[in-house]
């Protein structure tokens, strides 16, 4: 069976006093307690974490954690993972701990982005309260729709777009071909796969047809219950100096209202409301040649 969710992230950054302000001040994500005083863990609703960030040499993102329903499910994928000849590291018990979880395996993906694979998430039932005043994040009744998306750059597409599907069971939410340098006959576009996963999300993974994100991803999407939420953060961004990689607005495929801004990793975070939901097993996936019916007006393509 195919993965489930997006369980968790991990990032890892040179300043962990920056990444707590930023993320208790700006997105409003609950700490919890770390066993590590090099390690930060946030919560965003009653999974123990979902944003692991560790002190390192660099600032970047590490590694998705991909959640299965079962411990048949995640056993199926290693066997495909092994029998499509890619390493598979099975994690021994206290790192599995560390993780709050039953068990919890290691492999790569052919674009050289690793990620974790992991079942039977522990559950402390403390609930979430954010301090800065969101209302709640999307995840789903029991959690089960995952932490919300990450966006992967893969210029070796079509391999890597087939391992996802292939081996780890996503399906087709959206393709996409945008015509980021003016759509001019010189223009072949970039490529974009959204994928989803064994939940209602649109997509809990985007591989863009892009060269490597010096910071390991592109962006990760965190989903809060309404618009005031995403207008509030996008008030304290602000005023935290935070930058705004892109502005407010409307995406054609998913239709997330959202804003992106630049974590202390790097990589940006998405903050938005109001993401289609679809029926996994029944979605007709579908094209879309824009990136935004409004709005998201890019810093970097500026000038
Ligand atoms: C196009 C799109 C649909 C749904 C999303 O959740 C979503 O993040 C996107 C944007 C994808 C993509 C990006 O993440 C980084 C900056 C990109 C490459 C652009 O400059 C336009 C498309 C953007
Ligand atoms: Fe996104």
């Amino acid at each position: 069976m195919a993965v489930a969710s997006l369980g968790y992230i991990v990032a890892k950054t040179r300043d962990l006093a920056s990444w707590s302000a930023f993320a208790t001040d700006v997105l409003g994500v609950m700490a919890a307690p770390s066993p590590r005083a090099d390690v930060l863990l946030f919560r965003i609703d009653d999974r123990p974490f979902r944003i692991w960030v560790e002190t390192g040499d660099t600032d970047a993102f590490v590694m998705p954690g991909w959640e299965f329903s079962t411990g048949d499910d995640m056993d199926a994928a290693l066997e495909r993972l092994r029998a499509g000849g890619h390493a598979v590291e099975i994690l021994d018990v206290m790192s599995a701990r560390t993780r709050h979880v039953s068990r919890l395996a290691r492999s790569v993906d052919p674009q050289g982005h690793p990620f974790e694979m992991f079942h039977g998430r522990f559950l402390d039932y403390v609930p979430f309260a954010s301090p800065s005043g969101v209302s709640g994040f999307v995840t789903g009744l029991n959690g089960e729709m995952g932490l919300g998306h990450v966006v992967l750059t893969a210029p070796r597409f079509e391999e890597t777009y087939a391992f996802y599907k292939e081996i780890l069971g996503f399906g087709d939410a959206d393709f996409g071909r945008f015509y980021l340098a003016g759509g001019g006959p010189d223009d072949k576009g970039v490529g974009f796969a959204f994928m989803h996963a064994q939940n209602a999300r649109h997509h809990s993974l985007a591989l863009g047809e892009l060269p490597e994100s010096p910071n390991g991803a592109v962006h990760i999407m965190l989903e809060v219950n309404s618009i005031d939420d995403v207008g509030r953060a996008y008030d304290r961004a602000r005023k935290h100096g935070a930058h705004i990689s892109a502005t407010l607005g409307k995406h054609v495929n998913d239709k997330m209202i959202s804003f992106y801004v630049r974590s202390p990793s790097g990589f940006d975070i998405e903050y938005g409301c109001q993401g289609l939901q679809l029926d996994p097993a029944n979605w007709v996936p579908t094209t879309s040649m824009a990136v935004s019916d409004w709005g998201h007006v890019w810093a970097h393509h500026k000038g």
